[in-house]
């Protein structure tokens, strides 16, 4: 009996603690030769230093609108196409929900690549900013000034033609995903 008592006074203490639901991060990328891909596996290893949340790192294929709905924030990244955004990402980005704006509330933040150095890959962030600000959500840069509108890297012009990934390229997209899992255990928690 009193092992008994005793157990189920330790369950009721810790379930709590097991059963919380950790806030989700989802990190989502458009990329046909690899970059964008790249770097968005650099934003979820930087989102996931942060302990205490869950983060799930998918295409824009792969993305259904349970993952929209579930996530805490969502980044998403593009890279530069003529200086927009790929129209499969700007596609994407359209057909999430919007009625009853449920998306409200999350955070958002974006990461590019481009081929060249000021050709486009800021313009193509601060486009996925203003979109996401459509739905409502709270948009975020970077972890320094030398990202504000979130991270990017160029892939292809002088020292940063393709081979050797940039450290500081990393550093950046390291940097948004760590700040947005940060500032997610910040904000109240929807239940
Ligand atoms: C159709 C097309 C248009 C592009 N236009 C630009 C551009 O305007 N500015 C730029 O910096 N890079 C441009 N690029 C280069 C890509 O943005 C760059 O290679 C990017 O890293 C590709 O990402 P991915 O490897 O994830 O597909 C273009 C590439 C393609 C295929």
């Amino acid at each position: 009996m009193k092992v008994f008592l005793a157990l189920s006074v330790f369950f009721l203490l810790t379930f709590p603690v097991f059963s919380q639901i950790q806030p989700e991060v989802l990190v989502v990328y458009y990329s046909q030769s690899g970059n964008t891909k790249r770097m968005a596996e650099e934003v979820a290893k930087g989102a996931k230093s942060v302990s205490g949340v869950e983060v799930r790192l998918k295409s824009i294929e792969e993305v259904s609108e349970k993952d929209l709905l579930e996530a805490a924030a969502i980044i998403v990244g593009s890279p530069v196409y003529n200086a927009n955004v790929a129209p499969a990402v700007q596609e994407f980005i359209n057909s999430w929900p919007f009625e009853g704006r449920p998306l409200k509330d999350k955070i958002g933040a974006a990461f590019a690549t481009g081929g060249g150095i000021s050709i486009g890959e800021e313009g193509v962030m601060i486009d996925i900013l203003r979109s996401m600000l459509i739905y409502g959500m709270i948009v975020i840069g970077g972890e320094k000034v030398e990202s504000a509108f979130g991270a990017s890297a160029i892939t292809d012009e002088g020292p940063f033609k393709e081979g050797d990934w940039e450290e500081i390229f990393r550093i950046k997209a390291n940097g948004l995903g760590r700040r947005v899992s940060q500032l997610v255990l910040r904000l109240p928690q929807k239940m």
